[in-house]
């Protein structure tokens, strides 16, 4: 059900593998708090099959326009954003014919596999005058609209001085087939860019509060584990020289991470973070050093994955005019990537794409 008192957007899906699945059934359900309505205007696949079969699973009774090509995607008129889910290696090329056809283009993420591409996006986004993002969701969830405010504004654990992350899943590669996303080089394959850059983006955010000012710069020590070029695993420790802080950031494809995935150390206590997943967090804990203190502890349930929230946050830019969003602006992407990119010049992971 909409409401004409909302914002509406009507997105253009392309790619039907599994994060499409997930946004098009998150930004669907009925909520009482939506800020904006969202309507799947159109699915586009490499088969009108597949675009078929997507709209019928997870689409029921709403009947979008489905689509065999992805040009045809960006070429209906009663589209407002393309949302895209195709393989990294594949967002560039699927962002440049979207926006080159007058739409706004919310990406996933990685928005492309290295900061040169994603300055060419920009860059076309400026010159067509249209909305772009880097689908982070994570930044979009009340949770990690309330750590931000914890640490940097309440200063709940004093001065950070020390952030762990890590974002592991035990992806049992040999079992996928040659032409998986998350085994394949040539399709991006990589603990880095697929979760670890989740990592990055929570130890920046930690340590550094001008949230996408990038008011400092960092120090960068990495290594990477490569098998057949691939990262399976990537640790990573940035130090923020001008206050001594660190971030130590760990990524892999062998193993889960614990629930408690996030540590932030502080001169009055510390603050862990929990969830099913790194992507997606949801318990607080708060622990002080004055052992008077009890401990605190705050819950964060969300229906569904929680997608709705970045969405409603595009709606409302773009309903406000906006080419940009304020809590992922485009300096954060490239900040990320160029953090990636030296990240594997030292570890030696070369995607074919890269030149
Ligand atoms: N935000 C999040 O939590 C998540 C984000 N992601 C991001 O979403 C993107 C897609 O990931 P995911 O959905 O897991 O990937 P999948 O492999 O499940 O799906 C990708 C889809 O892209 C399309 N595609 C186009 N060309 C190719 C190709 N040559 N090989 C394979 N697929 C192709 C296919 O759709 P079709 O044939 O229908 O066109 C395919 O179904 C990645 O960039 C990933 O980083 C992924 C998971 C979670
Ligand atoms: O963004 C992601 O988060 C969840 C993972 O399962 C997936 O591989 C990755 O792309």
């Amino acid at each position: 059900m909409t409401s004409d008192s909302l914002p509406t957007l009507r997105w253009g899906i392309i790619g039907t593998g599994l994060i499409a699945s997930w946004f098009v059934g998150d930004i669907q359900r009925s909520r009482q708090d939506a800020k904006a309505n969202h309507i799947v205007q159109a699915i586009g696949a490499s088969t009108l099959s597949k675009a078929q079969a997507f709209a019928e699973k997870h689409c029921a009774g709403k009947s979008p326009a489905v689509y065999g090509s992805y040009a045809e995607v960006y070429a209906d008129p009663n589209i407002d954003i393309i949302y895209i889910a195709t393989p990294h290696v594949f967002h560039k090329q699927n962002a440049l014919d979207a926006m080159e056809a007058g739409k706004a283009v919310l990406c996933e993420k990685p928005m492309t596999i290295n900061a040169k591409d994603a300055q060419v996006l920009i860059d076309k986004a400026k010159q067509k005058g249209v909305f772009l993002m880097e689908a982070v969701w994570t930044r979009f969830l009340p949770l990690v609209l309330k750590l931000e405010s914890l640490v940097h504004k309440e200063k709940i654990i004093g001065d950070v001085s020390r952030v762990f992350v890590d974002f592991g899943l035990d992806m049992n590669l040999p079992s996928l087939p040659a032409d998986s996303r998350l085994k394949n080089l040539s399709l991006g394959a990589g603990s880095l860019l697929d979760i670890g850059m989740y990592t990055l983006m929570f130890g920046k955010l930690m340590l550094d509060s001008g949230l996408g000012k990038n008011s400092m710069e960092p120090k960068v020590a990495s290594t990477q584990s490569l098998v057949d070029g691939v990262d399976y695993m990537s640790s990573v420790i940035l130090q923020y020289t001008l206050t001594g802080t660190q971030a130590i950031l760990t990524s892999s494809v062998y193993y889960k991470t614990d629930p408690e995935f996030m540590r932030i150390e502080g001169s009055l206590g510390t603050i862990t973070v929990s969830g099913v997943a790194t992507s997606a967090p949801r318990k607080i804990k708060i622990s002080y050093k004055d052992k008077e203190r009890e401990d605190q502890l705050l819950e964060f349930p969300v229906e569904g994955f929680g997608f709705f929230f970045e969405a409603d946050a595009v709606a409302l830019d773009i309903a406000s005019g906006k080419v940009e969003d304020d809590r992922m602006p485009h300096e954060e992407t490239l900040f990320i990537l160029r953090l990636m990119d030296s990240i594997r010049a030292a570890g030696g992971v070369v995607y074919p794409q890269d030149s």
